[in-house]
């Protein structure tokens, strides 16, 4: 079985590598949503995989350094396409999080990513 569970992160960002006009190159910011994902089998008495509030605990100093704030100044993000906020989450992530099955992006209503890490 697979959970989920969505976080809100609000953050400003421009994308230093669009060419010059690119509306993304200049400074923006998004209500961020990221969305974990943590597959594993059912615990058969808590009838959980594991406390929501668990993941929220473990996501908590990953989840402040991009909570209101310019996401280019973070070390790993100086690029912080969807793309690259995903796989920067999921590398930070997987150690202190090993069932963590996918992290999920959206950057707007309509846009985001999906990324599966080794
Ligand atoms: N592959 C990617 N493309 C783009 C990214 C990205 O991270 N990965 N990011 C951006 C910009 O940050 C932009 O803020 C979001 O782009 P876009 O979806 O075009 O935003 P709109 O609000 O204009 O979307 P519409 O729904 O089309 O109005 C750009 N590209
Ligand atoms: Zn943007």
């Amino acid at each position: 079985m697979e959970l989920f569970k969505e976080f809100t992160f609000e953050a400003a960002h421009l994308l230093p590598h669009v060419p010059a006009g690119h509306k993304c190159g200049r400074l923006h910011g998004h209500s961020f949503k990221v969305i974990l994902y943590v597959q594993g089998e059912v615990d058969p008495k808590m009838g959980w995989i594991k406390d929501f509030a668990e993941i929220k605990a473990i996501f908590k100093p990953i989840y402040e350094q991009l909570d209101h704030n310019y996401l280019n100044d973070i070390k790993g993000l100086e690029n912080p396409t969807s793309e690259n906020l995903a796989i920067w989450i999921w590398q930070q992530l997987k150690p202190l999080l090993p069932e963590l099955s996918k992290v999920c992006i959206k950057e707007t209503c309509t846009s985001g990513c999906e990324y599966i890490g080794n």
